[in-house]
């Protein structure tokens, strides 16, 4: 199955070919770097190396007017006027979930290609999707029209599952920060939801956020007492994802309204992250004060 617009076909099939290098990359990249990125974090040999290769050949790509990424302070122009109405401007994770690179768990690449300059509201993406690594490479592209899950084989996708949606019963949830640092509202909704699924949390939002698309249910990064715009960013990881689980009959929220409808001040922003299942980001958003 192939992508309608012919650009995010483009960038699909990049981020296609480049899954099996990144995987074998990965190997002797496990290390850290003396640098942080701009939201401060330390970064690892293999957060700056995806991101170089990404953005060295998204940007190549006509009709791409812009490459930003997690790991570079400013999105880079790419040749075509970002503004203008026939350019997008792609938004990449390069690697989520690089903590767990020490300890060989799950990871992923994000994208998402915004018709509009960044940083730019989720209204604005048409179309998202991610690389997942675990035992076997997939990928999720939602447009749209659909959402679709492919296995990854040599550079190639082959569909396995057209029109994915979230399962009408949920099964997993998955919520990251410390337990002392949750806000005492969501708190209170994590001991209900505890009541009522199993946990599934491995420290990376792709492949918790793919527990949660397989079984059904809700992963949230929330607002913590030490920072209430929570962990993950709006433009690569909360935007990405929140069009992904929306576009699969599911919700996506900041605690207040949908991810997808928050306007950015700056390209680094955090927000807080809740996606999953619409009846349990409905009791979310009524325990959230
Ligand atoms: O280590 P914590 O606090 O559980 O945080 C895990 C979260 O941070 C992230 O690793 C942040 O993403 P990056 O690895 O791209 O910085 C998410 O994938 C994950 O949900
Ligand atoms: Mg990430
Ligand atoms: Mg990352």
């Amino acid at each position: 199955m192939t992508v309608s617009d012919p650009v995010v076909e483009s960038v699909v099939a990049t981020i296609s070919r480049s899954a099996t290098e990144i995987t074998q990359g990965l190997i002797g990249r496990r290390g850290a770097v003396d640098e942080e990125n701009p939201s401060g974090e330390t970064q690892m040999e293999a957060d700056v190396w995806a991101d170089e290769l990404l953005g060295e050949r998204l940007a190549a790509i006509d009709g791409v007017g812009q490459y930003a990424s997690e790991e570079r302070p400013e999105a880079i122009d790419c040749g075509e006027d970002p503004d203008s109405s026939d350019a997008y401007a792609v938004a990449v994770d390069p690697l989520d979930g690089s903590s767990n690179l020490k300890s060989n768990n799950a990871m992923g690449t994000i994208f998402g290609v915004y018709d509009a300059a960044l940083p730019a509201p989720g209204e604005d993406l048409i179309a998202a999707g991610y690389v997942l690594y675990g035992p076997i490479t997939t990928m999720v592209i939602a447009t749209e029209e659909t959402v679709s899950e492919y296995e990854m084989t040599g550079g190639e996708r082959r569909l396995i599952e057209r029109d994915v949606t979230l399962p009408d019963e949920p099964v997993v949830y998955g919520f990251g920060g410390r337990v002392p640092d949750w806000p005492a509202d969501f708190e209170s909704y994590a001991r209900e939801i505890e009541n009522e699924l199993k946990l599934r949390y491995g420290g990376a939002m792709i492949a918790d956020v793919n527990q949660v698309l397989t079984y059904g249910g809700v992963f949230a990064y929330p607002s913590l007492e030490s920072s209430p715009e929570g962990k993950l960013r709006l433009q690569f990881e909360g935007n990405p994802i929140g069009y992904i689980v929306e576009r699969a009959g599911g919700r996506s929220s900041n605690g207040d309204e949908s991810l997808l409808s928050v306007e950015p001040d700056a390209l680094h922003d955090r927000t807080p992250v809740h996606v999953g299942n619409a009846d349990l980001i409905d009791r979310l958003e009524e325990t959230l004060e």
